[in-house]
């Protein structure tokens, strides 16, 4: 099988002795919804940098979207992730003096795969209406779901969200989870999110649980039933 994220005993050690990750082997198909959560300090941001090309393992081995980027260069791995990956991060890095319109079609200005119109996927997120305000102007939520369009416009193979709803209330974290939820089963996307809340993991398919940089658990998410009944409410105010 082909998966989308492919970590083969990755291990991430930085100068000053620190060991991040140790021997992590982790592999997501075409699709998958993964939270992986853990301590404070426990690798959970040096995962996903290290599954997105953000960063370079000291060990091991990385496949993203059916390449080996362990050694890839610089300007490839960059290409790659443009044309492959969406990033949704807490703090949104979106330009607020541009649109949100503009915003959206970024990773397209900046050569990626025109893949879905701005409207298509303002549409799905629910901001029909608000292309052409100043990103500045908007909330918080309005914020997180501009960052979830500009993920989608190229079609990636994989979101990598790193606490997407860390911002959030929960009323409007559910939402953009629900909104990742949607790309996993309608659109084949894989998502990979680190988070802190049991909440937002409830929306995933399968939770990975890492102990000081080293998988201490890794198994499908609890609660799908309940997670198919949020989403239908989340559906209904996005549409
Ligand atoms: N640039 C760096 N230089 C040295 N050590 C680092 C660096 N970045 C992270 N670390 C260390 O690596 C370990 C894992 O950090 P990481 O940020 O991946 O953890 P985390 O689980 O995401 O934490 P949190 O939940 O607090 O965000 C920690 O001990 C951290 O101090």
């Amino acid at each position: 099988m082909d998966f989308v994220i492919s970590l083969d005993a990755v291990s991430r050690r930085y100068p000053r002795g620190v060991c991040a990750l140790r021997d992590v082997s982790l592999d997501v198909p075409a699709g998958q919804f993964a939270a992986v959560m853990g301590a404070t300090g426990s690798g959970k941001s040096t995962l996903l940098h290290c599954a997105a090309g953000l960063d370079r393992p000291t060990g091991g081995r990385v496949r993203l979207a059916g390449q080996d980027i362990t050694r890839m260069r610089e300007a490839r791995l960059t290409r790659l992730r443009r044309d492959r990956a969406g990033f949704v991060f807490q703090s949104y890095n979106l330009l607020s003096e541009l649109t949100v319109r503009q915003n959206v079609a970024l990773p397209v200005r900046l050569g990626g795969p025109r893949a879905r119109t701005v409207d298509e996927v303002l549409g799905q997120v629910g901001l029909g209406g608000l292309g052409e305000r100043p990103v500045g102007e908007l909330s918080g939520g309005q914020r997180q779901r501009v960052a979830v369009a500009r993920a989608l416009v190229t079609a990636p193979a994989v979101i990598f969200a790193d606490e997407p709803t860390g911002a959030l209330d929960p009323a409007t974290g559910s939402q953009i989870l629900g909104l990742l939820r949607t790309a996993a089963d309608r659109d084949g996307v894989t998502v990979l999110m680190v988070t802190h809340d049991p909440a937002a993991a409830a929306w995933s398919d399968r939770l990975v649980l890492l102990r000081e940089g080293a998988v201490a658990d890794d198994r499908a998410a609890p609660g799908a039933a309940e997670i198919a009944e949020r989403l239908r409410g989340v559906s209904a105010v996005a549409a």
